[in-house]
């Protein structure tokens, strides 16, 4: 994955990466988001009707080895995983094509996204830690959403602790473009299902968890049999707004059902796996283009300039 020569776009990666440092802190080694998390591997099945929608050689092969990193929120690589801020949790998927050759998938557990833009978001960082020690109100991040309707929502958006990584919803949130063998092409939404359906703890049930029942569960679950997620795409109908991941599209638009994930191992040496590792929230991959949404070519820096530091970083 290359690293794009625009000097804006990086000078602003850079400034997210430092936002992130500043509210979260230096941990050398983790992600400066989603630092907390866990490696599974499986294998993904494409439904007869994924073809219908893109040619990508996941969707028309048998079968594809996928990698699969479940994570909380935050860049706190020790946040318990009953923290009302572990949430959204996250979801990233490897598709491993060929050797040196792969698709990811990104998503989380809350379907949208605080802001249109990264420039946007980057100010929403610095309002929130400009308000760890203001004294008065509005704070500058009770400022920030009062004129900021989208990340109002966002923030507002319930939130509640899953019993496990394996009964939670994900959501793509930014738009791809989908082109079939014959060049027709459709924008779509990833979404990640759980076979086993959703299930959210209460306040009071989440309270009484200890720190890693996410992980803890989670290497139960795999050890006693596969788990598996149903990945769907929901497709925009014209006239839908298709670059921007704070517009949500009607719930009544079609949902064409791609496949299953079934993982069936966790990965040995997990934490050394994870530092390697760097998803990529662009597809490069015939058949399934990046949408407009100018989150994607950003956030394919931001992750990929953190991604080298992590690797080269020797933790304290
Ligand atoms: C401007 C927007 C965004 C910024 C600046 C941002 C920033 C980051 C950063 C710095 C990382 C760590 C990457 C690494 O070190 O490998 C990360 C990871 C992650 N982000 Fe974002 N993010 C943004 C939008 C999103 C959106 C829209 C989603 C939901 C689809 C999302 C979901 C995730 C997930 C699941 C991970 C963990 C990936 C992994 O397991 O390696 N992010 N993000």
């Amino acid at each position: 994955m290359p690293l794009p020569s625009d000097e804006r776009l990086i000078a602003l990666s850079n400034d997210l990466l430092q936002q992130f440092e500043t509210i979260f802190g230096q941990h050398p080694g983790f992600r400066p988001a989603h630092a907390k998390g866990t490696l599974l591997t499986g294998t993904f099945t494409p439904t007869p009707s994924a073809t219908t929608l893109s040619r990508a050689s996941h969707l028309t092969r048998s079968s594809t080895p996928v990698t699969v990193r479940f994570s909380n929120s935050t860049g706190l690589p020790l946040i318990p995983d009953n923290d009302p801020n572990a949430s959204p949790r996250g979801i990233a998927i490897r598709f491993h094509l060929a050797e040196h050759s792969h698709t990811d998938i990104i998503g989380h557990s809350t379907d949208g996204f605080p802001t249109h833009t990264g420039q946007e978001f980057l100010e929403f960082l610095r309002a929130i830690a400009a308000s760890a020690s203001a004294t008065s109100h509005p704070t500058p991040v009770e400022a920030y959403l009062g004129s900021h309707p989208a990340a109002l929502a966002f923030v507002q958006a319930a939130k509640p602790n899953p019993s496990s990584f394996a009964r939670e919803s994900y959501f793509g949130v930014t738009a791809m473009r989908f082109i079939n063998k014959d060049g027709a092409s459709c924008y779509g939404r990833y979404r990640i299902l759980p076979e086993a359906g959703n299930d959210f703890l209460d306040e009071a049930a989440a309270a009484k968890k200890t720190p890693n029942y996410l992980f803890d569960e989670i290497a139960e679950r795999i050890a006693k049999g596969p788990i598996k997620f149903r990945i769907l795409a929901q497709l925009a109908d014209d006239g839908d707004v298709v670059d921007d991941a704070t517009i949500h599209w009607p719930e009544d638009r079609t949902q064409l059902e791609l496949g299953t994930i079934t993982l069936t191992q966790p990965v040995a040496d997990n934490a050394h796996e994870q530092k390697q590792i760097i998803f990529d929230p662009i597809p490069r991959v015939d058949g399934i283009e990046p949408s407009d949404d100018p989150l994607l070519e950003l956030r394919a820096a931001v992750y990929l300039i953190s991604g080298r530091r992590r690797r080269s970083a020797h933790e304290q």
